[in-house]
């Protein structure tokens, strides 16, 4: 929690206004920041100074992991948080490969699971990484990247969090993962939980120790209409105890994650917060 809250001081402190085209909005912004999370330690990075919906960010990776590309498959799993990209920006509803209501188009997921070779056919980078881990290799490219320009045009947006790379070292599994562009006050929110339990449920499901998250940051901004609520309420809030994510046991493979799992599988042991703060959002 103190290295969010410090990022977010840094933000106010160091930052610089850039305006920003596609929403038409000014972002106070920093570049570069590192965050790590330590998961063997269950020292679970949600936020204790607003009420976070820590099951719509568990979902958003869930949904994720399945190759969703669908708002309506997001929302029944828990979290509305793609309805306004897949549904409100103008630029997608114009666009020609967009295939109708809820449709997000080729992002996230979909690259993971299902990226399109130039020849035919399509490869599951997911699925190749956790084959590997679970026998035990690590062939220093266990990488999953949603990050592919030439199908930037069929999405809603580009992937944020783009690139999550797995490594064992003496038993111990790690993760890195990159962030080109964060909304602090929202997103981040999320990005944390997500690459806590990314390698919490990696860990599980291919029977390894898990170890550090680094989660790499390049542009972190906050959104002009969010900067008072950050600066004078959020900030002002002492920090609560960090509590502890359980993830059921019986989640075993990746088979499971994609057919039974559900956000009851997923509990937070002694969640404290302060009051929620809606801060706006931009599409
Ligand atoms: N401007 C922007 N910021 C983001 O963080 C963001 C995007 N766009 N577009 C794609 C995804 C969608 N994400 C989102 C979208 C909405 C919330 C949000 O409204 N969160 C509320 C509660 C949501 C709920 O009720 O479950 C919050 O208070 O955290 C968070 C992340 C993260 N991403
Ligand atoms: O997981 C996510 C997804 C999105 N965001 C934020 C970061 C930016 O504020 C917007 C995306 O806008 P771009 O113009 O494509 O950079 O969404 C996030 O923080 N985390």
């Amino acid at each position: 929690m103190k290295q969010y809250l410090d990022l977010c001081q840094r933000i106010i402190d160091e930052g610089s206004w850039v305006s920003n085209d596609r929403t038409g909005k000014r972002c106070l912004t920093l570049i570069n920041a590192d965050l790590e999370y330590q998961v063997g330690k269950n020292e679970f990075p949600i936020i204790t100074t607003r009420k976070s919906f820590y099951k719509a960010a568990i979902a958003e990776l869930l949904g994720y992991i399945r190759g969703f590309d669908n708002a309506a498959d997001f929302r029944a799993l828990g979290t509305p948080t793609w309805n306004a990209n897949a549904n409100e920006n103008q630029a997608w509803l114009n666009n020609p490969h967009r295939k109708g209501e809820d449709d997000m188009g080729r992002v996230y997921g979909v690259q993971g699971r299902a990226w399109a070779k130039p020849d035919g056919g399509s490869i599951d980078q997911l699925k190749k990484v956790v084959d590997n881990l679970s026998k035990g290799i690590d062939d220093r490219g266990e990488i999953i990247s949603f990050y592919n320009p030439g199908e930037f045009h069929m999405g809603c947006l580009r992937p944020c969090m783009f690139q999550h790379q797995f490594s064992l070292l003496d038993g111990t599994l790690y993760l890195n993962s990159y962030q080109r562009s964060c909304d602090v006050p929202l997103g981040l929110n999320f990005n944390q939980i997500q690459v806590f339990a990314f390698l919490a449920i990696m860990a599980q499901i291919t029977g390894q120790k898990a170890g550090v998250a680094y989660h790499k940051i390049v542009n972190a901004h906050i959104y002009e209409d969010q900067l008072d609520l950050m600066e004078n309420v959020q900030l002002k809030r002492e920090p609560l105890a960090s509590p502890q994510l359980k993830i059921n046991p019986k989640i075993k493979s990746l088979e499971d994650l994609e057919t039974w799992v559900t956000m009851d599988d997923f509990e937070v042991i002694g969640y404290e917060h302060h009051d929620p703060i809606q801060y706006p959002f931009s599409v």
